[in-house]
C-alpha cells in the first residue's frame, strides 16, 4: 500500500492502543480513529481516507480495533488501497474473532474443570485458596482474592488474604473498589494511570506492603440477578495482571469463576451446617444412652465393647431380660465408625412370623392383601449403620434361614420382590435365651448362631452388680426428677438398703420403673423405704398399695395399676417375657403392644 507506519489499533477502555504495528507509533491519530469508528456502522464498514491515514473499522465481540495505514508516496490508486485495507481489516477481524472465540472456550473449559475440582473440596480455607489459585492462573495476575460479606458487622473479609499466611484481611464493606462492587452489583475495573487514584484502598496495600497496579472486581451471588442483594454474599477480586491492563474480558472470565465459587462456597458451608447439626445430633444421642456402671463385670464389657466398636464383627450380646442390652448395642454403635448412620432396633419376639420378615426385609406394594404400599424393611433402613436384633432366639425357623442368607449374601430381596438389594449393615443381636439349649432341641439353627456368635458380650443380672443399683438408681433418679422439673430428694439409708437387697428379677428395666413410680408419686425430699414400693418392704405394692402423695387423675391411677401389675407380672417370671405374657392371658405379641400402649418401655424400639 506504500505505507510508512501501521497495523492493528484496540480500544481498550476509552485509550488506543497499537500493536502488532510497524513503524513509529507517535503520531497515532487517535482522535481522527475515533471518528471514523464512531461513524462506522454495519458488520463490515469500509474504509475511510484522511489528512494521509486510512482507517478500516473492525468490530468484534467484545473489542474495537481498527487496521490503520499511514499512506505516502503510494503508486496506488486510492481505490486500490481501499480494497486491500478492507480486504485485510476483514481477515484481520475474522482471524481475531476466531481466536478469541477460541480462547473463551478454553477459558470456559478451564473454569468447569476447576469448579468440578472445587466440588469435592471439604474444607473452606482450602476451597478459597484453590479459587484463589484458579483465578490467578487463569487471568494471568498476581494476587486473586475473595472478599465474603460479613454484613452484621459491615465489613468484608479477605479470604485467602492477599498473600498473607495465616491472616485474614478486613475492610469496612463500602471502601474501595470492592466496596463500589457491592453497592453497585457490577464488575469494576481500576488501572493504574487511566482510572482515578482514589477509588483504590491504599491501606490495604500499606498492610500488606503491596502495589496494587491494577485490578477488577465482581460480585459474588447465590443468585443470577446481582443486583438482589440479599443474595449477595461477598466480591471476587483480581490484581495486578501481569502483561497488560484488564479490560472487560477479564472481568466476564471472573464473573464466571465467581459464579461457580459462589456456588462451590454455598454448598460447602451448607454441607458443613448439616454435618455439624448431624453431629451434634448424633452426640445427643450417644449421651442420652450412658452405660452406667463401674463393676467389674461391665467394666470388662466396656472394655471388649470399645475393641469391637472399631470391627465390623456381628455381635451377640447375651443377659436376662432389663441387664441393658440394648443400652450396650446402642454403646457400640455410637464407638464405632457408623456412628453418624442409622441404629434400627427391631424385636424380634413382639412381631408375629408373617410380619417379621416384612418388617425386616421390607415388601412390594401388592406382595400380600395388607400391602399397598411399598415398604423399605429394617435391613435397608439400617445401611451404613447398625441393626440391633433383640430376642433373636425367639425368631421363626423360616426367619431364621431368610436371615442367615442376608448375613452371608450381604443382600435382601424384599418379600413378593425379585431384586437383589445390597445392604451395609453391622448385625448386633441379643437374646435372653441359652441359645446352645435351643439348638440342642433343634429350636435355633447352628450355622446362623455362629454367623451371629463371633463376637459375645454377656450382662450380669442386676442383683450380682453390686453398688451399681446406687449408681443407677441415683441415675434415673436425677433423670426423671429433671423430667419433670422436681428438685432431686435424697435416698433414707433403709431406702439404699432396700434397693441393695432386692433380688432385681426385672434388673434394671425394674429398678428404672420403680425410680419413675417414686419420683412421680412422692413429694418427699427423703425417699424412705415403702416408697420403693418392692418386694419384702412394709407397705409394697405385692402386698398392697402404692403410696401416692399427689392427687392423681382416676384415667392415670388406672393405667398405673396396669403398669404394676404388669410389671409384676414380669418380675415373678423372672424376666420371661413369653412366662409373663401367658400368665396375664395374653399372647406375647399383644403383650408388647399392652405395654407400649401404657407408655411402658420395651425394648427393641
Ligand atoms: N448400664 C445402663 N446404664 C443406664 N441405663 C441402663 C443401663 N442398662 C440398662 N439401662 C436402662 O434399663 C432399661 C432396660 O435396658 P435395655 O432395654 O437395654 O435392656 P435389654 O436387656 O435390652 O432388655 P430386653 O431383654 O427386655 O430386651 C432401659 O431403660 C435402659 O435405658
Amino acid at each position: 500500500m506504500g505505507g510508512v507506519a501501521g497495523g492493528l489499533v484496540t480500544q481498550c477502555r476509552g485509550v488506543w492502543k497499537a500493536g502488532p504495528w510497524s513503524g513509529d507509533t507517535s503520531a497515532l491519530p487517535e482522535r481522527l480513529i475515533g471518528e471514523v469508528l464512531d461513524r462506522a456502522s454495519g458488520p463490515s464498514p469500509g474504509a475511510t481516507f484522511s489528512s494521509g491515514w486510512c482507517i478500516s473499522p473492525i468490530f468484534q465481540q467484545a473489542t474495537t480495533s481498527a487496521l490503520v495505514v499511514q499512506i505516502k508516496d503510494s503508486d496506488r490508486t486510492d481505490d486500490q488501497i481501499r480494497k486491500t485495507a478492507e480486504l485485510f481489516a476483514g481477515m484481520l477481524g475474522q482471524a481475531m474473532n476466531g481466536s478469541q472465540q477460541a480462547r473463551r472456550i478454553d477459558q470456559l473449559s478451564a473454569v468447569l474443570s476447576a469448579a468440578a475440582q472445587w466440588q469435592q473440596l471439604d474444607d473452606v480455607e482450602a476451597l478459597l485458596a484453590k479459587i484463589a489459585d484458579t483465578a490467578t492462573r487463569l487471568l494471568g495476575c498476581e494476587r486473586a482474592s475473595i472478599f465474603l460479606w460479613d454484613r452484621r458487622r459491615s465489613k468484608l473479609v479477605g479470604r485467602p488474604a492477599l498473600g498473607i499466611e495465616d491472616k485474614f484481611l478486613e475492610v469496612a464493606d463500602d471502601a474501595g473498589v470492592v466496596g463500589e462492587v457491592l453497592r453497585s452489583g457490577e464488575a469494576k475495573i481500576w488501572n493504574a494511570g487511566s482510572d482515578d487514584e482514589s477509588r483504590v484502598n491504599r491501606r490495604v496495600d500499606k498492610t500488606l506492603a503491596f502495589q496494587t497496579r491494577s485490578l477488577v472486581a465482581v460480585p459474588m451471588s447465590r443468585s443470577q440477578d446481582m443486583l438482589r442483594r440479599e443474595e449477595l454474599i461477598g466480591v471476587f477480586e483480581a490484581i495486578n495482571r501481569v502483561d497488560d491492563d484488564f479490560d472487560d474480558s477479564d472481568a466476564a472470565l471472573l464473573a464466571d469463576l465467581a459464579t461457580h465459587a459462589a456456588v462451590a462456597i454455598e454448598s460447602l458451608q451448607t454441607r458443613r451446617r448439616l454435618v455439624e447439626s448431624r453431629d451434634r445430633l448424633v452426640d445427643d444421642a450417644a449421651s442420652s444412652t450412658p452405660l452406667i456402671g463401674s463393676h467389674a463385670s461391665i467394666e470388662a464389657v466396656r472394655r471388649s465393647a470399645s475393641k469391637v466398636a472399631k470391627t465390623d464383627l456381628t455381635v451377640l450380646v447375651l443377659g436376662k431380660n432389663g441387664t441393658g442390652k440394648e443400652v450396650l448395642a446402642r454403646n457400640i454403635h455410637y464407638e464405632s465408625d457408623r456412628r453418624s448412620g442409622p441404629f434400627v432396633a427391631v424385636n424380634c419376639a413382639a412381631l408375629v412370623e408373617t410380619l417379621l420378615e416384612s418388617e425386616l426385609f421390607g415388601h412390594e406394594k401388592g406382595a400380600f392383601t395388607d400391602a399397598h404400599q411399598t415398604r423399605v424393611g429394617k435391613f435397608e433402613m439400617a445401611t451404613g449403620g447398625t441393626l440391633f436384633l433383640d430376642e433373636v432366639g425367639d425368631m421363626s425357623p423360616g426367619g431364621q434361614a431368610k436371615l442367615l442368607r442376608v448375613l452371608e449374601e450381604k443382600v435382601v430381596v424384599r418379600v413378593g420382590g425379585s431384586q437383589t438389594i445390597p445392604v451395609d449393615v453391622r448385625v448386633i443381636a441379643a437374646t435372653n435365651q441359652p441359645l446352645e439349649d435351643l439348638i440342642a432341641e433343634r429350636r435355633f439353627r447352628e450355622d446362623l448362631f455362629f454367623r451371629l456368635n463371633v463376637v459375645s458380650l454377656t450382662l450380669p443380672p442386676l442383683r450380682d452388680r453390686g453398688d451399681d443399683v446406687l449408681l443407677l438408681a441415683d441415675h434415673f433418679l436425677e433423670k426423671f426428677c429433671y423430667q419433670i422439673g422436681r428438685q432431686v430428694p435424697k435416698w433414707s439409708p433403709a431406702a439404699e438398703s432396700t434397693l441393695q437387697n432386692h433380688m432385681w428379677p426385672g434388673n434394671i428395666r425394674e429398678l428404672r420403673n420403680t425410680i419413675e413410680r417414686v419420683c412421680y408419686l412422692t413429694s418427699e425430699d427423703l425417699i424412705e423405704s415403702e416408697d420403693l414400693g418392692i418386694a419384702g418392704t412394709a407397705n409394697n405394692r405385692l402386698g398392697g398399695t402404692v403410696r401416692i402423695d399427689m392427687p392423681i387423675e382416676l384415667s392415670e391411677s388406672t393405667r398405673l395399676f396396669q403398669v404394676s401389675h404388669i410389671e409384676r407380672a414380669i418380675e415373678s417370671s423372672g424376666g420371661n417375657m413369653t412366662e409373663a405374657a401367658s400368665r396375664l392371658g395374653l399372647h406375647r405379641s399383644n403383650l408388647y403392644r399392652k405395654m407400649r400402649q401404657l407408655g411402658m418401655q420395651t425394648s427393641g424400639e
